[in-house]
């Protein structure tokens, strides 16, 4: 069955300013695609953005800031749903899919303080906040003399954190303060060997419900292939070591040329345990890559820290 293209697209979209930006981004790129189209927001809080006072990681982590949209998907409230894919769960429910992944932003971690202008300059006992355990572990690994702070809410509120002088810095994604126009807040982009990003860090994500075809094909021009292959290979690695925020992980990938290198690593919450490890795979097998580098993680000590962190997430 062909259908035709619509002539009027509704994103569903979180209501954060980041949310809000990215949900823009995609209507501007899709109306420069097809002047004639008429796109609109339609605008939702989810759960993820209602709680606050409790570590998102023990309240259902991920999916609380996706469900609303899917749901918005399902009952033909809306067309497409644009999500940070760093914030999408490994595993779709059934019936949606990721119509296109655009082109990364910046995908590294940033240092933000107002008294220090580089991590390694933090003094004894200074405080960090993030409520991300992959940020904490590879912090409480490489700088052991840190003391690490919870902080949540959206970034407008951990920035007002910081200068209320709650930490003596924070760690954020490049991306959302790029995108937000809070660049000049970055006092230093952190390293891959500093702070390996989150699988999806910095790429934008269009879901949709798999059946619609149309969609596809009209999406197609947004998808970005080097993205999209790391990602895929991101994603794969994390799904296959049952990545949720509940487990401290890290996957990134970056295409030289149709080449992926591919870099992970799992590691306990307080930093100890720390296993890494890489491979390098061509992009039209970065699902394997992931496979290859969660395996190569698993048998070099990853098994045993996942195992521990479940004990501890079943007491
Ligand atoms: N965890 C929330 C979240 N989801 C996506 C981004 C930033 C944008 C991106 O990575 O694409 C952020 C903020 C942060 O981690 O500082």
């Amino acid at each position: 069955m062909t259908t035709a293209a619509p002539h009027r697209l509704v994103i569903a979209t979180r209501e954060s300013p980041l949310a809000l930006w990215q949900a823009n981004h995609v209507r501007d790129r899709l109306l420069a695609l097809y002047p004639g189209m008429t796109v609109e927001l339609l605008g939702m809080t989810t759960k993820g953005d209602q709680i606050l006072d409790r570590t998102l990681n023990k309240i259902g982590g991920k999916g609380l800031f996706v469900k609303e949209l899917e749901t918005a998907l399902s009952e033909g409230r809306a067309d497409l749903a644009v999500h940070s894919m760093k914030d999408v769960p490994m595993v779709l429910p059934e019936g949606f899919a990721i119509g296109a992944i655009s082109e990364r932003e910046d995908p590294f971690d940033a240092f933000v303080s107002n008294r220090y202008a580089r991590l390694a300059d933090l003094p004894e006992g200074a405080v960090v906040g993030t409520s991300s355990l992959r940020r904490e572990s590879q912090l409480r690994a490489r700088f052991p003399h840190l003391t690490v702070k919870p902080l949540r809410g959206n970034l407008g509120t951990r920035l007002g954190k910081l200068d209320a002088g709650e930490f003596d810095a924070i760690i954020l994604a490049a991306a959302g303060l790029k995108r937000l126009g809070f660049a000049d807040r970055i006092r230093e982009t952190l390293s891959a060997e500093d702070s390996l990003p989150a699988p999806g860090q910095g790429a934008l994500g269009i879901e949709i419900l798999a059946s619609r075809d149309d969609l596809k094909t009209l999406l197609a021009p947004l998808n970005d292939a080097a993205t999209a292959a790391c990602v895929i290979a991101e994603r794969s690695l994390s799904r296959r070591l049952g990545g949720s925020c509940q487990v401290p992980l890290g996957a990134f990938a970056q295409d030289d040329e149709g080449f992926l290198r591919l870099r992970g690593f799992v590691a306990n919450p307080d930093g100890t345990d720390i296993v890494y490890a890489e491979a390098n795979g061509s992009r039209a097998a970065a699902h394997g890559l992931g496979l290859q580098v969660a395996d190569l993680l698993l048998t070099e000590g990853a098994a045993e820290v996942l195992k521990r962190l479940a004990e501890n997430a079943a007491d």
